[in-house]
């Protein structure tokens, strides 16, 4: 960009900052990042990317600066790169949702540390915001703050938001303790298939919450009971033991919990609440026992752990480039199945000792793999729910499967439409065969090739054609990215700084 337009573009921002009757640091914050790179921007002396040009616009709901907002977020990807140094595993969506939901248990104020700034994240702010809670970024945007009303405004909620998140289910919980009557829309999410939320509902029946859905909307009457006898979970879901913690946190007394999940975003939560001072037993298990307290009102400082599920897209990321690549900060506990699994395939890699995330609880270590040659598993591939393969990191050994030699089966009992989405490898050159809905074969290794399609409607899928992208020759198009960016923070300009070549564009 020439330095007048730069300059030009500068003052345009800091009329639009000045008309909105904001400071520097206020936009700084607003934006995730710090005064002084606001400063810059204004007096054009900082590059600044269309995405950072639609930021602002949407900050300071701007006309003059929305020019870049036009449309959805496309990626160019100039494969065939190796990647080589050290990347961060960011906090887990997965536990961010959960905690953002569990701080409406707290009266009193919530910061949880390093919260990863994605699209999921950012749709539940939205719907807190709605109804009344103060949410905002602090420390240069790393840490989110999070204050309660007095009263919450149910009644203007932004369903739009709710409508585009399944996270928005895990509201049933913390609010059958606040009020006796409310609506929420519809959970939504990513397009996998029916995934419906009737163990929710038969969980949280047990504390006297009745819901009928009508028309896209759940309305629930609150007639609060207690549990007399352990709450057995029909399926070890993870959301569902998250709603059924909730419940249990401000439940006056003891709630046992059978068949709960003892996955990773579990566990994070249940950290969280004995932060909020509520006691929980068997946490990594399939039993817990909550003693629960009505009012909770205490000012919290939380640090989630990080998400196994991007460590495995980043080993992935390593594995299809053939790169020497270390990953830090990998939550080891969650992976050691996977790895187990690639050692057997033939990956070489090494671990540092293992050091405790920043909740103090979480074991994580810094992984390296290096160039590997790959043979296909004996067995096939499948999830099981912790401690399993996890179901979130199957779509993975498909990218994985199409560089070893021979046939690896996948198997996705989990969800309906998943594994289809990863045939999309086939327009990269993969040979993958469709057995049934549930059942992918890959064949390997693949003569990748450049393409350009759009992301397949599923966040995991998505960054596995990313990644076919990344190994190909040439230059592929990614084309609305919506959903990779629901789960991932800046993952193009992340793998960027470790040798990817990846553009993020839009139409205008
Ligand atoms: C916000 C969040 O944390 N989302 C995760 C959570 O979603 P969530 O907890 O919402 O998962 P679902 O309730 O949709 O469960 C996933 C699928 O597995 C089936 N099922 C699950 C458990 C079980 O014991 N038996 C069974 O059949 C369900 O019917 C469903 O089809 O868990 C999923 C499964 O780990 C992950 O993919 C999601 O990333
Ligand atoms: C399926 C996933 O998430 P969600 O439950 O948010 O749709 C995922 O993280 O892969």
């Amino acid at each position: 960009m020439a330095d007048d337009y730069l300059e030009r573009i500068g003052k345009l921002i800091r009329d639009a900052r000045q008309h909105r009757g904001w400071t520097q640091s206020q936009l700084a914050e607003a934006l995730g990042t710090s005064q002084s790179a606001v400063n810059r921007i204004e007096r054009g002396n900082q590059n600044i990317s269309l995405e950072m040009i639609a930021r602002i616009g949407e900050a300071l709901d701007s006309e003059i600066v929305s020019l870049g907002y036009a449309g959805p977020m496309h990626l160019r990807v100039v494969g065939g790169r190796r990647l080589s140094g050290s990347i961060d595993v960011k906090t887990s969506k997965n536990a961010c949702v959960a905690l953002l939901c569990a701080s409406l248990l707290n009266k009193g104020r919530t910061v949880l540390r390093r919260v990863a700034r994605i699209e999921e994240v950012f749709r539940i702010l939205e719907v807190l915001g709605s109804i009344g809670v103060r949410t905002r970024w602090i420390n240069d945007g790393v840490d989110l703050e999070i204050v309660p009303p007095a009263e919450l405004d149910l009644d203007a909620i932004d369903a739009e938001a709710a409508r585009r998140t399944r996270s928005i289910i895990m509201f049933l919980g913390p609010l059958l303790h606040r009020v006796n009557r409310f609506k929420l829309p519809y959970a939504g999410g990513c397009d996998l298939g029916t995934r419906t939320v009737e163990p929710h509902m038969i969980a949280l029946r047990r504390f006297g919450l009745d819901v009928t859905a009508t028309e896209g909307i759940y309305h629930a009457e609150v007639q609060r009971s207690s549990p007399d006898r352990p709450i057995v979970l029909t399926e070890r879901g993870d959301t569902v033991t998250e709603n059924a913690l909730l419940a249990a946190a401000r439940h006056d007394g003891v709630t046992v919990i059978r068949n709960a999940s003892s996955n990773y975003m579990v566990q994070d939560l249940c950290f969280f609440l004995e932060a909020l001072g509520v006691q929980v037993e068997g946490i990594g298990t399939t039993t817990l026992t909550v003693h629960g307290v009505p009012t909770i009102d205490v000012d919290v400082d939380y640090s989630p752990s990080e998400d196994p599920v991007e460590a495995m897209s980043l080993l992935a990321a390593a594995v299809v480039t053939e790169s020497e690549l270390t990953i830090r900060r990998v939550p080891i506990e969650f992976m050691e199945i996977e790895l187990a699994v690639l050692e057997e395939m033939g990956l070489n890699q090494d671990r540092s000792a293992e050091y405790p995330a920043d909740n103090g609880r979480t074991r994580l270590v810094d992984l390296t793999v290096h160039p590997s040659k790959l043979e296909a598993p004996i067995d096939k591939i499948h999830p099981m729910p912790f401690p399993g393969l996890n179901i979130d990191n199957v779509p993975f050994f498909a990218a994985i499967a199409a560089v070893a030699q021979g046939k690896t089966l996948i198997h996705d009992w989990v969800y309906d439409n998943r594994a289809i989405y990863l045939t999309d490898l086939n327009r990269l050159g993969g040979r993958l065969q469709l057995l049934d809905p549930h059942r992918v074969l890959v064949e390997g290794p693949t003569r990748w090739r450049a393409a350009e399609m759009m992301c397949p409607p599923a966040l995991r899928p998505a960054v596995v054609v990313l990644l076919g992208m990344m190994a190909a020759e040439g230059t592929s198009v990614l084309r609305n990215v919506y959903v990779i960016n629901r789960g991932y923070e800046d993952l193009a300009e992340r793998l960027n700084s470790v040798g990817a070549q990846i553009e993020t564009f839009r139409d205008i």
